[in-house]
């Protein structure tokens, strides 16, 4: 790229975050990823390019270690001329969602990240001349943890994704419950998987976009935007899968197009074979919390049926979801064991405070940095060492607890080879695919108090709500049953009594069976 020729005209509006915003080049396949930060907030042209430079190294050092080179692009801070980044923010301006304009891009530093437009191949150079399709999916935790720092027994047995939810909506950030539940889709099962992006594509908040040829087709920017409509996006996706034949239009395409969609993305999200580092972070089994989340309503249904709830993670280690739950789970000790440790660094740094630059806070995130993630111990020797380790492990969990997961495909013509990328076929078509992750920037050291205050925001309205509108129905089923068990005392002393009576209290049947089998009903009617 050619910093000195910039010209706003050649980029658009690509999407943005909370804290970054991304334009992509109408020609080429990359992207500029700008920093936001609320309008009061001045950071000076080295703090901005030293943010920047940090995580072009974090990813390189740590990310690329933990989830293989091939997932992972790093991409290169760039200075650009400050009338471009001036004149490109008025352009795009009227195309970010009123929601994210609270916080202003930074047009004072003129440094940004260049990255390969993800959502278009990784053919860094030339946009690709066939089209592409491009799904991009925010997983969020898919674990629960097992930690005996936890206090809220609830946080055992429902995921963090599930209890947020009820917050989300309660706040006004998104309209609806999502059903989707994380945990279904890093189960490695095909129909918990499928049933995860089935629910993805049906409420997509801020975890699923689809690109076609660059442009979002389909998502969320905020709780107003519209409902999700799939016989369009069917009919965007429709040349992809079903290229060649006239599938009539009308529910059942849509049915079928959305069918093969999901189809392809789960076996894509199992396959790869990309080497990394995250093997080295497999906990201990007894370090694992539950495979199923009690909210997810795959997992209520089946138990619903009386189904056993179904096997842990069949994950396979090559993928990128295993990898990334494997760096997810660098968080042992949950918030509330990790808090208590990082008021420790705390009280150290207020006596030390010359120390923060040694105990790399704010980076270098080198090699030195990395190795030190891997010591996985839990026993607590009361250093400061100890609580450090664990605080910078969270940091780094918590960053993939928030990334995103970006699917390209590309559909292979009748005979051509793949030019050496991987292929997944659906039922009447072929794709050349490529996996990536993005927004592997390391959580501020800062954020720490945030999320301990957040979460037990989370589980405590979660608790207030739900749980306690649970534990009203069972009340109200136990009172049932209790009813049930008079009703049903009532009904074996009529029966003695009189054969007429029977049929005054038969209807009673229906209230009985909620609670007791058929047969021991028949039992007691024929007795
Ligand atoms: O805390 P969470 O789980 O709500 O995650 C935040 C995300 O909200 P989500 O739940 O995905 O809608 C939030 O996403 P949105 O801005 O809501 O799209 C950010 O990703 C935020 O990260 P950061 O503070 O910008 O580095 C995320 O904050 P972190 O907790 O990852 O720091
Ligand atoms: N390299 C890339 N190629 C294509 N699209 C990208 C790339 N990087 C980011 N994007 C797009 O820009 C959006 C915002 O980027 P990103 O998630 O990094 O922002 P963020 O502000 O850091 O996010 P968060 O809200 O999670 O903090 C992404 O959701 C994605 O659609």
């Amino acid at each position: 790229m050619d910093e000195g020729k910039m010209d706003e005209n050649e980029w658009r509006y690509h999407g943005e975050g909370n804290k970054s915003l991304v334009v992509a080049h109408a020609q080429r396949c990359v992207v500029l990823r700008f920093l936001k930060f609320p309008p009061n907030r001045k950071k000076t042209s080295e703090e901005i390019f030293q943010h920047l430079q940090n995580i072009v190294d974090f990813g390189k050092n740590v990310m690329k270690e933990f989830l293989g080179e091939n997932y992972v692009h790093c991409g290169e801070v760039v200075q650009l001329p400050l009338d471009f980044v001036k004149q490109l923010c008025l352009k795009i301006q009227c195309e970010r969602p009123e929601s994210r304009c609270d916080k202003d891009l930074d047009t004072l530093s003129g440094y940004a990240l260049c990255l390969p437009n993800l959502a278009r191949l990784q053919t860094y150079q030339f946009a690709e001349r066939r089209p592409i399709l491009c799904v991009e999916i925010k997983p969020k935790c898919g674990f629960i943890p097992s930690s005996s720092d936890v206090t809220h027994e609830l946080k055992h047995r429902v995921c963090r994704y599930c209890m947020h939810q009820h917050l989300k909506v309660a706040t006004g950030k998104w309209k609806q419950i999502s059903k989707y539940c994380p945990l279904d889709l890093y189960s490695g099962n095909k129909q918990r998987m499928y049933f995860a992006l089935k629910s993805l594509l049906q409420e997509a908040q801020n975890n699923l976009k689809i690109f076609k040829n660059g442009e979002l087709i389909y998502g969320c920017k905020d709780a107003r935007s519209p409902m999700a409509d799939w016989s369009e996006l069917a009919h965007h996706l429709k040349p992809f899968f079903f290229p060649s034949n006239g599938l009539a239009s009308g529910p059942h395409c849509t049915r079928a197009v959305i069918r093969e969609l999901v189809r392809v993305i789960t076996r894509v999200l199992l396959s790869g074979s990309d080497k990394g580092r995250a093997g080295a972070l497999r906990s201990g089994p007894g370090l694992r919390g539950p495979p199923v989340c009690e909210a997810s309503p795959f997992s209520r249904s089946l138990r619903c049926q009386g189904k056993n709830t179904p096997e842990r993670s069949g994950l396979p280690k090559g993928c990128l979801l295993y990898k990334t739950l494997q760096v997810q789970m660098l968080d042992l000790l949950d918030i509330e064991g990790l808090y208590p440790l990082y008021r420790r660094v705390e009280r150290y740094l207020e006596e030390f405070p010359e120390e923060r630059k040694t105990l790399q806070i704010d980076g270098p995130y080198d090699e030195a940095f990395y190795q030190r993630l891997l010591d996985l111990s839990t026993e607590d020797d009361g250093t400061v060492a100890f609580a450090l380790t664990k605080v910078q492990q969270y940091r780094v969990a918590m960053t993939a607890k928030d990334c995103s997961i970006m699917i390209a495909l590309s559909p292979c013509l009748q005979d051509a080879s793949s030019d050496q990328r991987p292929v997944v076929p659906s039922s009447r078509s072929r794709f050349a695919f490529s996996v990536s992750v993005l927004d592997l920037d390391l959580k501020p050291y800062e954020s720490i108090p945030h999320q301990y205050k957040l979460d037990s925001k989370i589980v405590n309205y979660y608790l207030k709500t739900v749980h306690a509108k649970d534990a009203t129905v069972m009340s109200t089923r136990f009172k049932e049953s209790e009813d049930c068990t008079w009703t049903l005392k009532k009904t074996q002393i009529l029966l003695e009594r009189s054969q007429l009576s029977y049929l005054v209290t038969l209807p009673t049947q229906a209230v009985c069976q909620r609670r007791f089998s058929s047969s021991l009903l028949w039992r007691a009617l024929s007795c």
